[in-house]
């Protein structure tokens, strides 16, 4: 971080551990600040074993560019009623080739595998796997279950789901695809994902704690079923002339200027510099891209449009791009720490309300 980095950093322990009132409300007085301006923060002390954030990056960066075209291809994100195993697409879950991601009409340079809480547990995502199942359940004398059953809190949220009714599936509502290679890269991430819905938790609670007013449990008891979603993107340097042009905005970007969706974003990312940028307006300045440089041992934290809305549009839901200037190959994996999908979340002035899920299916409609 240079010494001009308009990003705090904030110490979330007191959220993670019995702390004294006052230090929690020294947290939720920098916390405040931050969501306000800029928007973006780095968040230290979140108590995430670094051997498994290490090798959350790692299996990302195996996947992306070691993994046969054939895996793949057979854990593409297919739309609606498309793909194997008599239509498991679901327009959402899966994996993206480079340019299949749209930004505000723009098509990133970027591959990504996106996965969203479970509501289907226990269905598979494909045939083979369902094999792989039974014969998992004959060998445990028949009293098991599927896969993602008894895996922890990703494995507990059945809203809507779990009745196997099979593909077509809906809009959102498919089962989540999970690559075979690299060995081991499933349960990593499912160990990340209950990790990280912990870690959400303890935000949205600071966050509400900050904004006072009654809003001490708004968040959590909006929070209890999150809707998270996970990405796993891998970004490639950008074309030969594409890197200038994406300096000023013109030319192909890694990922286009967006706010996210939800609550709060968590995100990891590997060293690489000069990558991601904030729109960071600041009073009597002109706004401008500010790079969101990684720093050691912390996550990049920003504010999404449902945490700006019940903050009454206090807080800003910044817009960030991501414009990968190095000739490396940067891996990140953003974590969304959503509002439950049926979650009633107030509008600013003169707007009405939205339910949390019905906002996020008008997003992946329009390819974000
Ligand atoms: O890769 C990054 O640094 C950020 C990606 C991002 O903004 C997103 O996926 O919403
Ligand atoms: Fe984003």
């Amino acid at each position: 971080m240079s010494p001009q980095s308009p990003f705090p950093t904030i110490d979330i322990s007191p959220f993670l551990h019995p702390s004294p009132p006052w230090r929690l409300h020294s947290t939720c007085a920098l916390l405040s600040a931050a969501c306000a301006h800029p928007g973006f923060f780095y968040l230290a002390n979140h108590n995430l074993p670094r051997a498994l954030t290490d090798r959350v990056l790692a299996l990302a960066r195996e996947f992306f560019l070691d993994a046969p075209a054939a895996e793949k291809e057979r854990i593409k994100r297919r739309d609606v009623g498309q793909g194997g195993n008599g239509g498991r697409g679901d327009g959402a879950r899966g994996y993206q080739v480079i340019g299949d991601n749209v930004t505000g009409g723009k098509r990133d340079w970027h591959e990504a595998i996106d996965w969203y809480r479970p509501v289907r547990e226990g269905e598979p995502f494909d045939e083979e796997e369902e094999e792989e199942e039974e014969e998992e359940e004959c060998c445990a004398g028949g009293g098991g279950g599927g896969k993602g059953k008894g895996k922890g809190k990703t494995g507990s949220s059945k809203s809507g789901g779990g009745d196997r009714q099979g593909p077509p599936y809906e809009l959102l509502k498919g089962v989540n695809a999970w690559p075979r290679y690299p060995e081991g890269f499933r349960e990593a991430y499912e160990e990340y994902v209950d990790k990280m819905s912990e870690l959400g938790t303890a935000v949205v609670r600071a966050m509400g704690l900050a904004l006072g007013h009654g809003m001490d449990d708004v968040f959590v008891g909006n929070t209890r079923k999150s809707a998270w979603v996970m990405r796993a993107i891998g970004y490639p340097p950008l074309p030969g002339d594409g890197r200038a042009a994406g300096e000023d905005g013109g030319g192909v970007v890694s990922c286009g200027a967006h706010s996210d969706y939800g609550c709060v974003t968590l995100l990891l990312a590997d060293e690489t510099k000069g990558a991601l940028q904030a729109w960071v307006e600041t009073e009597g300045e002109e706004g401008r891209w500010v790079d969101v440089d990684p720093v050691e041992g912390a996550l990049v934290v920003n504010v999404g449009d449902m945490m700006s809305r019940w903050s009454g549009g206090k807080w800003k839901a910044t817009r960030h791009r991501v414009v990968h200037k190095g000739g490396g190959y940067r891996v990140s994996v953003p974590f969304f720490f959503e509002p439950d999908w049926d979650a009633r979340v107030p509008g600013k002035e003169g707007e009405g309300d939205v339910i949390y899920g019905e906002y996020l299916e008008g997003k992946v409609k329009g390819n974000f």
